[in-house]
């Protein structure tokens, strides 16, 4: 096809919850997904797995729906997807989908990049904004939505703050780790997780890792969701003992994530994970990563 408009968009790759920040907390990772959207004659998708290249496919119908919200008629396209993030869950890769679905539909069809509008569409598509909305404004993002609208507050994490993420061989999906979350909390719950919240939030732009290492304490959903990832206990004692301010499930698992002082620290971490003698796992994925500031960026 001559002539045919390209909108190329990278988007982080998310940590959400950041443990005590349930459906709330995100916080963008310097590892990206880039999404080239093509005009074309017909669709056609690749670069991913085969079971992703349908019409079902979620960058794909995330575009759709954003050109029906804008009321415009959405052209075929080509779309290529390069994605280095696990499959595994808990590292954002369907945010990743989502995000440049909808913001290649606001260039291409819309009347260019719209952060907020972004925010809500991509919001109300993924379920909650604590993926979405950093994977958009990068940094640490605390968020709350009334399912129409979302707002979200952009933080930076200190230089010093460095993230060990640990993938194990096996997925838990989100859908599967939403339903094993306690239906009701008691007031004591709450008390803890806000407070808990507030300090966690200003341990990570402060760089202050042993108020992290206090701060970082979930009572909501990890203590039932650890149960769906068999190797948590050991990730955990050997990340802690070797140095890490605080373990994590990252998203709704299976990704871990352990939250260090410095590089230094953090590869020390990784080091520890990847040599486990006694509870080793055999294909592993263990990277050190910083917090990203940039959210989702694009060339048209
Ligand atoms: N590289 C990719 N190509 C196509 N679709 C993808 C890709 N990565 C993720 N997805 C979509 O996102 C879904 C994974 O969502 P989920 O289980 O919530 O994992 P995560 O926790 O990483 O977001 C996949 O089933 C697929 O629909
Ligand atoms: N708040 C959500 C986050 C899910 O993140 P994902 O990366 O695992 O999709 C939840 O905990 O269910």
């Amino acid at each position: 096809m001559s002539g045919a408009r390209k909108a190329v968009v990278s988007v982080p790759a998310t940590s959400a919850n950041v443990g005590v920040g349930y459906d709330c907390l995100g916080i963008a990772l310097d590892l990206r997904a880039t999404f080239t959207f093509e005009e074309s004659d017909g669709l056609v998708i690749d670069g991913c797995l085969e079971k992703f290249r349908g019409e079902d496919n979620l960058a794909w119908t995330s575009y759709l729906e954003a050109c029906r919200r804008m009321y415009r008629e959405p052209r075929p396209m080509h779309l290529t997807i390069d994605s280095p993030i696990p499959l595994s869950g808990g590292l954002g890769s369907s945010s990743t989908c989502v995000v440049a679905g909808v913001v290649a539909a606001q260039l291409l069809n819309g009347d260019g990049f719209d952060p907020q509008a972004a925010l809500n569409v991509a919001t109300f598509l993924e379920g909650h904004p604590d993926n979405v909305a950093p994977a958009i404004m990068g940094g640490l993002v605390s968020s709350f939505s009334d399912g129409r609208d979302t707002r979200s507050l952009r933080f930076d994490v200190a230089d010093g703050i460095s993230f060990v993420a640990i993938a194990p061989p096996y997925e838990v999906r989100t859908a599967d780790a939403r339903k094993v979350m306690p239906e009701s909390v008691s007031t004591e719950t709450c008390v803890w997780q806000v407070g808990h919240a507030v300090a966690t939030v200003q341990a990570l732009q402060s760089g202050d890792c042993d108020l992290l290492a206090a701060a970082c304490q979930d009572r909501l959903h990890e203590p039932f969701r650890a149960r769906l990832i068999p190797d948590y206990e050991p990730l955990r004692r050997t990340a802690l003992a070797a140095g890490a301010a605080a373990f994590l499930i990252s998203g709704s698992g299976s990704t871990m994530l352990a939250v260090c002082d410095g590089d230094e620290g953090a590869r020390r971490v990784a080091n520890a994970v990847n040599n486990m003698v006694e509870n080793h796992i055999d294909g592993l994925w263990v990277r050190v990563l910083g917090c990203s500031p940039k959210g989702v960026t694009f060339e048209v």
